[in-house]
């Protein structure tokens, strides 16, 4: 079995926590309160600049040229593609690039990013992966299935042009990038032995994801 879904297999109550959670349904049947979809986005922009950081520090850790064009193909994911499609869909949300760059993180963004960054720091590639997984390839899976859902891409959702954005082939596509590159870390990496904490690890990081998704909708700062 792929290791992301014997991640996922190992945490099936969080793993629905995040990719259930209130503020989801909300995107996919369009009741999601607005100013909950604005606090998101300003968070987002200042998640995204992290996990921006994250991919960079891969390619720090890197010791192979597969590795670092993996690491160098998720910074340009975000930073070229993502950051510039958010920047615009935030601008129709009503807010400018001077909103978002001046805003300030919050707790559960700097709590998100910050595990991340220190698995990174603290471990290899392949603890590094595991903390970024759920947020790649759980995005992936949240577009797909809200777009699946009879209102999910219907003009009269507000919410369609983020649901097009991650059920979309450039969003799936590097998805399927982060679960191939966590199979071949653990190809080389993974023993029974690191696997306990490989789980606490993809634990936190799919915990800290619902968090996210509840500081959204309840403005929390
Ligand atoms: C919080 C969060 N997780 C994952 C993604 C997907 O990149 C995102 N944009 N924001």
């Amino acid at each position: 079995m792929e290791i992301f879904e014997r991640l996922k297999a190992a945490v099936p109550d969080d793993w629905n926590a995040y990719v259930g959670h209130p503020f989801v349904r909300g995107m996919g049947d369009g009741t999601l309160p607005e100013p909950a979809f604005r606090h998101y986005l300003v968070q987002d922009y200042l998640f995204l600049i992290q996990f921006a950081r994250a991919y960079a520090l891969a390619g720090y850790k890197a010791r192979s040229l597969a590795d670092l064009k993996a690491a160098s193909a998720g910074v340009s994911a975000i930073v070229d593609t993502e950051m510039d499609l958010h920047v615009r869909l935030s601008e129709r949300w009503g807010l400018s690039a001077a909103d978002l760059e001046s805003a300030v993180e919050a707790r559960a963004t700097v709590a998100y990013t910050r595990l991340v960054l220190e698995a990174g720091m603290s471990g290899d590639l392949l603890d590094l992966y595991t903390a970024l997984a759920p947020c790649m390839i759980g995005y992936a899976e949240i577009g797909t299935a809200l777009a699946a859902l009879p209102g999910g891409l219907s003009p009269d959702n507000p919410y369609r042009e983020w649901i097009a954005e991650y059920s979309g082939e450039g969003f799936q596509e590097a998805a399927q990038a982060a679960r191939d590159q966590l199979d071949r870390l653990a190809a080389d990496r993974l023993t029974e032995a690191r696997w306990p904490a490989l789980v606490d690890l993809f634990r936190q990081a799919t915990r800290l994801e619902a968090d996210f998704w509840e500081m959204g909708l309840t403005l929390a700062e």
